[in-house]
């Protein structure tokens, strides 16, 4: 495996019982590569990232993440899903600290660990709040700590904004995207979004209806001075990324205003 991959899918299909869901996906997540998954509904992305996460095991082909296979929870591999599934019982900081207590780290360090990032990322304050008593974007903001604090070398973002409003969505977009930099994380991006795919990844695979195969590859390329969210989509280089990856589409998916 080269030095700079960090995640390889090998030839990977699912089948359920009479559904070809997805068949032949092969990519390579390298290193601070944030690489975004678009395609129509139903072509197989939730399913896909199932199983790239090593919470379902592939009908054929691997996953593996640095060089071991992904199955069996390596550590490796930090999940963020749609819904934020916070225990509501537990405040900020408990939930926070949950991936670290599953992993046996110690109390006191992974409370340290924790408060960081709680204090790095705007929710300081917030350690004793319930879940229920915040807003959305900061309940998802809460479940990014909890991903990023066992310190996982890849991120997998599951349609994790899609349900926020358009203006807190383009909020966490940007800081999400700044962290993972900041932090020198890979990830991947399953999103319905073009828009969010373009200004948060540097490369996006599109799929194709199901049976979902990778139907095209587009490297973003935006200036490095805008790669804030809002701002990148007023250039021509996001209107020509769109406009390429739409074109590539089979039919049409969800398209956040511009
Ligand atoms: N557990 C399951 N059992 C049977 N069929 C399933 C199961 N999970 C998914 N499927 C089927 O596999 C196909 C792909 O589903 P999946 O949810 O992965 O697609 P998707 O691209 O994420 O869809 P959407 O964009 O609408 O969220 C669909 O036809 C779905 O009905």
């Amino acid at each position: 495996m080269s030095e700079n991959v960090v995640l390889r899918a090998e030839g990977l299909s699912l089948s359920f019982p009479g559904v070809l869901a997805f068949t032949g996906i092969s990519f390579a997540l390298h290193r601070r590569e944030v690489l975004a998954i678009v395609g129509p509904s139903g072509c197989g992305k939730s399913s896909l990232f199932n199983v790239i996460a090593g919470l379902q095991a592939p009908s054929e082909g691997r996953v593996e993440v640095l060089g071991q296979p992904v199955a069996g929870a390596t550590g490796h591999v930090g999940y963020m899903l749609q819904k934020d599934l916070l225990l509501p019982w537990r405040s900020v900081l408990d939930n926070v600290l949950l991936g670290l207590e599953i992993r046996g780290v110690k109390r006191a360090e992974a409370e340290a660990r924790a408060r960081g990032l709680i204090e790095a990322y705007g929710l300081k304050g917030f350690e004793n709040a319930r879940p229920g008593t915040l807003s959305g974007g900061m309940r998802q903001r809460v479940a990014f700590m909890r991903t990023l604090a066992p310190d996982p070398e890849v991120v997998l973002l599951d349609e994790p904004f899609s349900a926020l409003d358009f203006q807190t969505k383009l909020l966490l977009q940007r800081e999400v995207q700044s962290i993972i930099r900041e932090r020198a994380k890979s990830a991947i991006l399953v999103t319905h979004d073009i828009g969010e795919a373009i200004v948060m990844a540097d490369r996006v695979l599109v799929l194709s209806r199901r049976p979902g195969t990778i139907k095209s590859t587009h490297v973003i390329a935006l200036p490095d001075a805008v790669r804030d969210p809002v701002e990148a989509r007023r250039t021509p280089e996001f209107q020509a990324h769109f406009d390429a990856i739409w074109s590539d589409l089979d039919q049409p998916i969800e398209a956040a205003p511009r």
